[in-house]
């Protein structure tokens, strides 16, 4: 792996008697965009936290740009960006005031409008903070963190409260940061916002990773789906490497060759003048591999309690 900007070694945190984070270990490279996704209490604000030097580790090694972020904390400051989840902006204050006003505070910082150019806020620069609707809050609090050009950038739930659109814009925002070289550290419970952006990501459940990689090797530990609705005085075929179910009112397979299996499909709907509609085939996503996981661990997890 090249440089690497993070590196977590058998982390464990602990609430009094309670573990919350259990022995967690990844590493991210320079510039990589590493997703780190889960349940709900599963640790990831808890690691985040260590990471970022708000929180002391019970045990293992954490390195965030070759140093310790509890002990270099300060000199960390300059080199990372952190969009929190309430970014503590001043209502009554513009956008381009707010801007000025963390200039003011950042080494070497970006100009205000390129810095607003580069999330799109330029024609919002003279509006007050409490008239932005919620997404181009978000956008705001994005522009404040990577002011001072971080070479690391915490970005925690980035889209909450936008509407498809901002969305979007938003991940082009991220991705030229990252095209641009930034290493990027995004927590989100948007799975398909994982799947657009992360090079990598980590599914963390109950303490631990279940499972670390590309968003494509991650969904490969799971069948494929095929499914179309119930055709009326038809049984749908078995086919050769897929298991069935029907549920309210629609044929759900789930494949382990899914190319096999859709062949075999389609010759059967042409051989019984079948058209199989709202047809769709697709890989596992994300959010199957997600909830898999916390299904699959939930006796495990009770023996740990
Ligand atoms: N200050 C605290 N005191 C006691 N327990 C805590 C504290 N903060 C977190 N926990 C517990 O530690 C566990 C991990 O919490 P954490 O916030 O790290 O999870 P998370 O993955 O970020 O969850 P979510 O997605 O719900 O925000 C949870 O069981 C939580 O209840």
């Amino acid at each position: 792996m090249a440089e690497l900007a993070l590196d977590v070694l058998d982390l464990r945190c602990s609430y009094g008697a309670f573990e919350a984070v259990r022995g967690v270990s990844f590493q991210v490279a320079s510039g990589e965009l590493f997703a780190l996704l889960g349940t709900n209490g599963a640790g990831k604000t808890t690691t985040i936290e260590v990471l970022e030097g708000l929180q002391s580790a019970a045990a293992g090694r954490v390195r965030v740009l070759g140093r310790d972020p509890r002990r270099d904390r300060r000199a960390l400051r300059r080199h990372t960006g952190v969009m929190l989840q309430d970014g503590g902006l001043t209502g009554q204050l513009t956008v381009r005031e707010s801007v000025q006003v963390w200039r003011g505070l950042t080494h070497r910082p970006r100009t205000t409008d390129e810095v607003l150019d580069l999330v799109g806020l330029s024609p919002r620069s003279g509006v007050a903070v409490e008239q932005l609707s919620g997404g181009e809050r978000r956008r705001l609090e994005l522009a404040l963190a990577v002011l001072g050009r971080p070479q690391l950038l915490f970005l925690d739930e980035p889209t909450t409260g936008m509407d498809p659109a901002s969305r979007r814009t938003t991940w082009d925002v991220i991705r030229r940061l990252r095209s641009d070289g930034t290493t990027v550290l995004l927590t989100t419970h948007y799975l398909d916002e994982a799947e657009a952006l992360a090079d990598r990501v980590a599914i963390m459940h109950a303490g631990r990773i279940a499972t670390i990689g590309t968003p494509d090797d991650v969904v490969t530990v799971l069948p494929a789906r095929i499914s179309f609705l119930e055709p009326t005085g038809l049984r749908p075929p078995e086919l050769p490497h897929a298991t069935v179910a029907i549920d309210e009112g629609r044929v759900g397979y789930q494949s382990s060759d899914v190319q096999v299996d859709l062949a075999y499909l389609l010759d059967w709907a042409r051989d019984h003048g079948v058209t199989l509609r709202g047809l769709t085939a697709r890989s596992a996503s994300l959010e199957d591999v997600l909830l898999d996981i916390a299904a699959n661990h939930t006796a495990a997890d009770k023996a740990h309690q």
